[in-house]
């Protein structure tokens, strides 16, 4: 069992998982001290739309996970019908220029953490996950989907074009011609959908049944070394990474903003 505190630590020295678990408002981090296994949880009601500072935290909780000796992390979601709704609508409305800049910047930042752990991560999505919230469990190695929710890219149905990263993250998990058919359409797949063409990895009942799924995802590992683990999996994903850091999205954005006003 993990204790929690609530408290969110300063926990680049403290090396070690027992008894560890932080609590801020908008994300939960626990380690369970017997397995070792994180579990990072958004809880920003009422459909973890992403915005700053859910992002920012989201990008704190795993990146203060890679100085722990974690078996690997979970990413989940406290909501009952959704694992997140994408990005928040409301920081693309008329933005400030300077929140904008930052917004755009801790989503990309955020993808690239999480894209890049030195321990494994797997995505339990119990609930819809749209757009911003299939990138985020794209950039996880294994996902698990409770049945009866949709997942997918559907930027195209908003009018947005998904930056190459997004597409990228699409492309590093199923077929270039699953994506393009997926992307172009802006595709919604249910749960059963996405496990045929491997979007998701495994079906789950329920949030638990997707926890155990998960945990046990890790146990593919045991008798494996950990860093060579990491180095082959920066040797599959580092290029995507690599170009992803050079995509400046909010330059994107401005784009996709003057795309939209030239058609009003
Ligand atoms: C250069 C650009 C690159 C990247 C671009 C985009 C990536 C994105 O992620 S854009 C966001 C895309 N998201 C979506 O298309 C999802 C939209 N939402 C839904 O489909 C549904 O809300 C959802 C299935 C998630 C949940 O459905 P319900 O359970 O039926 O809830 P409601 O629809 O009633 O929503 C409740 C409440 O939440 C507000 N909401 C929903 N989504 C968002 C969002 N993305 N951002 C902000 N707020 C959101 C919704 O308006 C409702 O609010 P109230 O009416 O005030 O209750």
């Amino acid at each position: 069992m993990a204790s929690k505190i609530f408290v969110r630590p300063i926990s680049i020295a403290f090396n070690a998982f027992r008894n560890y678990s932080s609590s801020s408002k908008l994300v939960d981090v626990s380690i369970n001290d017997k397995t070792g296994i994180a579990t990072v949880t958004m809880q920003r009601p009422p459909v973890n739309s992403l915005n700053y500072e859910l992002l920012i935290e989201l990008n704190g909780a795993f990146q203060d996970l890679g100085s722990k000796k974690i078996k690997g992390a979970i990413l989940t979601s406290s909501l009952k019908t959704i694992f997140s709704a994408g990005l928040d609508i409301l920081e693309m409305y008329k933005p400030k220029p300077e929140r904008a800049n930052a917004f755009w910047t801790s989503l990309q930042d955020t993808w690239i953490t999480i894209f890049n752990t030195p321990y494994p991560t797997v995505a339990a999505i119990n609930g819809h996950s749209p757009a911003g919230g299939c990138l985020l469990s794209l950039a996880c190695e294994y996902r698990v989907m409770v049945n009866n929710y949709t997942i997918g890219l559907n930027e195209t149905k908003l009018g947005i074009v998904a930056p190459f990263w997004f597409v990228a993250s699409m492309k590093n998990t199923i077929s270039n011609r699953e994506s393009e058919l997926a992307l172009t359409s802006g595709r919604l797949y249910k749960t059963d959908e996405a496990f045929k063409v491997g979007l998701v990895d495994e079906t789950a009942e329920n949030k638990e049944d997707a926890l155990a799924k998960a945990e046990k995802f890790f146990s593919r590992f045991d008798a494996v070394n950990p860093i060579a683990r990491f180095l082959t999996k920066q040797e599959l994903r580092g290029k995507i990474v690599k170009v992803g850091r050079k995509t400046f999205i909010y330059k994107i954005f401005r784009k996709f903003q003057i795309c939209m006003m030239t058609r009003i």
